[in-house]
């Protein structure tokens, strides 16, 4: 087989993620090369939420993938839209990391120990209405940028904490600076954290047997529980909302999934949470019954503003549960923004 060609976003944890997988690609007898590809939101530092909703990174990496320039990506899982991409495959979904939030504070503090108005940063909704809601009288302040930047910010004495996923500082090796693991009980992680979606072409078959034995099919079914609720409520990668899918074995040996999930504002005015559990073969209708949950108990509430905006409109659509090798499609550049 041809080099294979990965393309990467050129932040530290792009090309670690991307370098793991040509390391183990390499270690099956392939060449690998890396690619670096520029994405708009690595050139504009406006905050995400405001830069045309999902996809931001996704998109110029997809394009790459389309026009034959590259021939895999690695993507972060909880940054790709659930919209299916015509053209392309989800051929891997390899074993999740750690999928839990993290705090970072000065003095090795926790989330308990932080003073009352302590200087928490995150960009993210979620994390701002999970934060909120635990009603410690944090302030909230709004940030961006890669995990070293935002672990700086603690460093340098701009902030007391500031919230990351687990699975960047572990893959960045940075786990010694972790000073709590925040329990999932007070917050729920972004659908598909600490998971990463290798995609291809959908007409690369030989690359799709290479790629698809890195699969782990509990992982797949996880996040294709999540991805659902996720679509179900048409919430957007900036939506606060979090959910989070656990595999287990049940006493008979059928593998059951157990998936919560949390809407809220991030204001902490509103803060929902339910949960479901079923067998791991209805893992997306699991996710649509947990979203239809919400929505009763008035999830379009948090998507709602306090002033009465309407929430940001996103596409819907859910992950294949299995990979499947299909034709390209021609597809304008218009519907591959979606
Ligand atoms: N949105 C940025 C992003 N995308 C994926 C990760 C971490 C790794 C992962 O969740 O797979 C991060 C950093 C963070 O949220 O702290």
């Amino acid at each position: 087989m041809s080099t294979i060609r990965i393309g990467t976003r050129r932040s530290a944890l792009a090309t670690t993620q991307a370098g793991q997988i040509a390391d183990r690609l390499r270690a099956l007898g392939h060449d690998v090369e890396l690619v670096e590809i520029v994405t708009e939101g690595d050139t504009n530092r406006a905050p995400l939420a405001q830069m045309g909703g999902t996809g931001v990174f996704a998109t110029a990496i997809r394009e790459a993938l389309l026009a034959g320039r590259i021939d895999l990506t690695v993507h972060s899982l909880k940054d790709l839209p659930t919209a299916p991409a015509p053209g392309l495959t989800i051929a891997a979904i390899p074993p999740r990391e750690d999928p839990r939030d993290v705090l970072v504070a000065r003095d090795g503090l926790t989330l308990g120990e932080l003073p009352e108005g302590a200087k928490v940063g995150t960009g993210s909704p979620r994390r701002e209405a999970q934060l909120a809601a635990l009603g410690l009288g944090l302030d909230i302040r709004p940030i961006r940028g890669n995990v070293d930047t935002r672990v700086g910010y603690v460093r340098d004495g701009a902030l007391d904490a500031v919230v990351l996923a687990k699975a960047g500082l572990s893959r960045l090796g940075r786990t010694a600076e972790i000073t709590e693991a925040i329990d999932p009980v007070q917050m729920l992680p972004a659908p598909g954290q600490g998971a990463l979606a290798l995609e291809i072409r959908s007409d690369d078959a030989a690359l799709y047997d290479v790629v698809a034995a890195f699969d782990d099919a509990d992982t797949r079914a996880a996040v294709t529980a999540e991805r659902a609720v996720l679509a179900a409520l048409e919430a957007g990668c900036s939506a606060p909302l979090g959910a989070l899918a656990e595999v287990s074995e049940e006493l008979d040996g059928s593998l059951e999934i157990s998936l919560r999930a949390f809407v809220g504002r991030t204001d902490g005015t509103f803060d929902l949470r339910r949960s479901v559990t079923g067998p791991v073969d209805r893992a997306a209708q699991l996710g649509d019954e947990l979203a239809a949950l919400l929505l009763e108990d008035g999830a379009r509430d948090a998507f709602e503003s306090p002033n009465g905006d309407p929430p940001d409109p996103a596409p819907g659509g859910v992950l294949p549960a299995t990979a499947t090798v299909t034709p390209i499609h021609p597809t304008s550049a218009a519907e591959r923004e979606q």
